[in-house]
């Protein structure tokens, strides 16, 4: 039997020697080996230890055994991810890995990385943005390349389904770590794993490909909208004139909006702060005329001709 993942990374184009983010899960061993036949010496492993999880010295015991044996050199990094912002706490330690594993790459002159997320990761990515009403972005899911803290990370699995990583893996006694996290069912991610897949499975059984499919699909209509955003922008200014932005139809003043305040400030408006804000704009049609209005940790407001940004609420 063929590793699925070799089979993955036979026409990927990467610069060596490279990293491989790897936990010591099934999908981050295939693609370890996978990356280690085909690109004999020049791969490094990068581990990143989540001090707060009690296994973490198990795991990472385990990836040196690993490494040990396939002759790969092991990079380890330490993480203690408390989220001290709004996000929930998978996205921290997310954050926080990423932010690790660039370091640790850095550290060794490596300028790419590859991620072990598959087909099914993706789906599930999917159905979480579905969930929480997120927009096109979001339906993009996860990109196959993306540049962080100066590293690219590559996520060549994308097409792979979990089960033939797995097959792969028994197929060769193969040993991994399961995380127990992973059948903690209080996480959204695990619940649509265990009870969503297996009758997407039944219902749509091409529903991998298919949503791989809307998932480029979103990718490149929200790459246009980002396109049209910075088009806007460059007229309105940045921050934005208030005489320009009302010039726009009102899909496209909220999409100029919403690019301005996540590119520049990194502030993610609700749709009914948006819609307050959109209205207050159009309303803004006199000298006099104020805007005030939070917007996720901070305030936009008017200053004469443009609106502005406030991390925290002005003086008054
Ligand atoms: N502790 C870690 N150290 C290094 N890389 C990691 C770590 N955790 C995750 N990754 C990388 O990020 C990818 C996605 O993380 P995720 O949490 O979905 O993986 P995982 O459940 O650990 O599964 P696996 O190792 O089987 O890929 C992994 O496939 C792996 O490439």
């Amino acid at each position: 039997m063929d590793n699925p993942a070799a089979h993955a990374l036979a026409s990927w184009a990467v610069s060596l020697p490279l990293g491989v983010a790897y936990s010591g899960g099934a999908d981050s061993t295939a693609l370890l080996h996978a990356a280690a036949a085909r690109w004999p010496g020049q791969v490094h492993a990068l581990h990143v230890h989540h001090g707060l999880q009690s296994v973490a010295d198990d795991f990472e015991r385990h990836c040196a055994s690993t490494c040990d044996a396939l002759g790969v050199p092991l990079h380890i990094g330490r993480v203690d991810a408390r989220h001290d912002s709004g996000d929930s706490p998978e996205d921290a330690a997310r954050r926080a890995r990423y932010a690790a594993l660039a370091v640790l790459a850095s550290a060794q002159g490596l300028q790419d990385v590859l991620l072990a997320q598959h087909a099914d990761d993706q789906v599930e990515t999917m159905l979480i943005a579905l969930g929480r009403g997120a927009g096109l972005d979001g339906l993009a899911a996860m990109p196959r390349e993306m540049i962080r803290h100066g590293v690219r990370f590559h996520r060549p699995l994308l097409d792979v389904p979990a089960a033939d990583l797995r097959a792969w893996l028994a197929a060769e006694s193969i040993p991994f770590i399961e995380d127990p996290s992973n059948t903690d069912e209080r996480y959204t991610r695990n619940r649509i794993r265990r009870r969503v897949l297996p009758a997407l499975a039944e219902a749509l059984p091409q529903f991998r490909d298919t949503f791989a499919r809307s998932a480029r699909n979103a990718a490149r209509a929200s790459a246009l909208l980002a396109e049209l955003a910075e088009i806007d922008l460059a007229t309105a200014g940045m921050p934005p004139a208030i005489e320009a932005l009302q010039s726009l139809s009102r899909e496209r003043r909220a999409n100029a909006l919403r690019h301005w305040l996540r590119s520049a400030h990194r502030a993610v408006p609700s749709e009914a702060q948006l819609q307050q804000l959109l209205d207050q704009v159009e309303a803004c049609r006199t000298r006099g005329h104020g805007i005030r209005l939070k917007v996720a940790d901070g305030f936009v407001e008017r200053d004469g001709p443009r609106l502005r940004w406030y991390n925290v609420a002005p003086s008054p």
